[in-house]
Parts: structure tokens; C-alpha cells; sequence
């Protein structure tokens, strides 16, 4: 496999002199979902927007398809946490979800791209209503079914799951992981939760608390085909989620453990 993205010694510190990521080099294949944990505050969205080119780092550099990365490339989409301000309240989910293809593609083709996303996160039915006539789940659904529908190359998930409630978080987790399988985007994943950085990544890189470090880079050893429950249950994710803890507790303030 191929390297996509490249972070080579990146470091920010903000104005004000407070050091948000430090020393940071790793390297993320095309293909593959990555999932970055740290504990809260860490610089974990101070890296994701570095790798989105809405920062530029103090130092280091950001590199994706070997070029350094300067203003947000067009090859990249980005999920945030909070779904209630990132869809348009005045634009049926169809034209949300069509928004970012504007100038790239015909009104046909917006059409279609956004009809099938919508159709993969199983929202066909909802296409012309507004985000408020749908549940916080489904709103993020329709996130993703915008990001997925601009086909990007590289997509960014800034804890997407961490403003729903338990039972539609792993519905959620399960939708990624399906997607990640059908359309075989490079996903790289922040989250604070470290069962879900388990469940979800092929592998999990660890942060130290502020200014982020890494801490450790570590593979995921599971089958490609999860469960919310074997899975969960099993020997290789009991053992990786209690490493992770235990670097994480080593350095860090408490994280969140799902129980
Ligand atoms: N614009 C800014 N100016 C100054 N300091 C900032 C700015 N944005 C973030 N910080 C600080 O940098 C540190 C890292 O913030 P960041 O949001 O990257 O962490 P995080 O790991 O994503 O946090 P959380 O898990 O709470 O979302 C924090 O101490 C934060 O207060």
C-alpha cells in the first residue's frame, strides 16, 4: 500500500506560546482507517485541522500525496462532532448532501452522487426533509452521506459519534465500518474513547496529553468483520483497549472507558 498522508515532526503552538502538538511523525496508507485516541485537550482537532490546512503549523510539515499541505486540499473531506451546525437548516438532506459538489460535478451527476450516498447510509427515504425533522443520529448520518458523496480521498472524522447518545453511537461505528469496507476511503478517526479506537481502527495511535505526542502506534489484530458484542468480548480487543488505557493512564487525566 501506498503512503497517503505523511505528518513529519508537526508541531503547533498557538499564539499566546501554549504548545498544542509536539514532535508528531507518523504515516497513514491509502486504505486504511486510522484512529487517533488521546485524552481530552490533548491536541487531537489541532492536528486534525493541520492535516485539513485550516491551521498552519508553527512546525513540521503535512504532507498528503508527498505534497506539502497548504489551505484545505480538495481531495479531503472532514466529519465534525457537532451535526446540528455543520448541515445547512434550510436545505432539504439532498441538497446538503449535493452542497460540496457544486462546480465539481453536473447537476445530474450531484444528483446521482448524492442519492447513492444517501442510499449507503440507509437515508434514501429522508431526502427531502430538512435536518430538524431528523434525529441526531440521522443528521450525521446525512454528515457522512455529504462527505461520502464528494468521494474524497482522504476523510477526517473529529469524534463524530461523541454527541449521540450509546445505542446509536455503535449503529454509527457499524454504518463507518461498512462504508470503510464497500468504498475503501483512507479514514483517519479522533476520538477520546478508547473502546471505540479499538473497535473501529486497523490500527490506533496513542497521544500523550498536551502538547500531543506519540505515544505508541499500535496495530488491530481483529478480523475485518466486527460485532458490536463478540467483539467486544473478545481476548485480542480486552487486551488491546487495556494497553491503551494503560499508556494513556500513564500520562494523561481520565479518558472514557465505555463499560
Ligand atoms: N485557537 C487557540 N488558541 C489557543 N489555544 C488553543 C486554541 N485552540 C486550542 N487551544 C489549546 O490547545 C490545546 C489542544 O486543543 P485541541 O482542541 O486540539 O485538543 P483536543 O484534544 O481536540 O480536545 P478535546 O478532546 O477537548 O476536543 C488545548 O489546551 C486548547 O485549550
Amino acid at each position: 500500500m501506498s503512503t497517503m498522508l505523511e505528518l513529519a515532526g508537526l508541531r503547533h503552538v498557538y499564539r499566546g506560546g501554549h504548545a498544542a502538538v509536539d514532535s508528531l511523525s507518523f504515516t497513514v496508507d491509502g486504505g486504511e482507517l486510522s484512529c487517533i485516541v488521546g485524552p481530552s485537550g490533548c491536541g487531537k482537532s489541532t492536528l486534525l485541522r493541520a492535516v485539513a490546512g485550516l491551521i498552519a503549523p508553527t512546525g513540521g510539515e503535512v504532507l498528503l500525496h508527498g505534497s506539502p499541505v497548504r489551505g484545505v486540499p480538495e481531495e479531503l473531506a472532514v466529519v465534525f462532532q457537532d451535526y446540528s451546525r455543520s448541515l445547512f437548516p434550510w436545505l432539504t438532506v439532498q441538497s446538503n448532501v449535493e452542497f460540496p459538489l457544486r462546480g465539481r460535478a453536473t447537476r445530474a451527476e450531484r444528483r446521482e452522487l448524492a442519492w447513492s450516498a444517501l442510499k449507503q447510509v440507509g437515508l434514501a427515504d429522508a431526502a427531502h426533509k430538512h435536518p430538524q425533522q431528523l434525529s441526531g443520529g440521522m443528521q450525521q448520518r446525512v454528515a457522512l452521506a455529504r462527505a461520502l458523496a464528494y468521494r474524497p480521498a482522504l476523510l477526517l472524522l473529529d469524534e463524530p459519534f461523541a454527541s449521540v447518545d450509546a445505542q446509536t453511537r455503535f449503529e454509527l461505528e457499524d454504518l463507518l465500518l461498512r462504508v470503510h469496507a464497500e468504498q475503501g476511503t483512507t479514514m483517519l478517526l479522533v476520538t477520546h474513547d478508547i473502546d471505540e479506537s479499538v473497535y473501529l481502527g486497523d490500527r490506533v495511535l496513542v497521544l500523550s496529553s498536551s502538547p500531543a505526542r506519540l505515544l505508541a502506534d499500535l496495530p488491530v489484530h481483529l478480523p475485518a468483520e466486527r460485532d458490536q458484542i463478540t467483539t467486544r468480548e473478545s481476548e485480542t480487543f480486552v487486551e488491546l483497549r487495556t494497553e491503551v488505557a494503560r499508556l494513556l493512564r500513564g500520562v494523561a487525566a481520565p479518558v472514557s472507558v465505555s463499560p
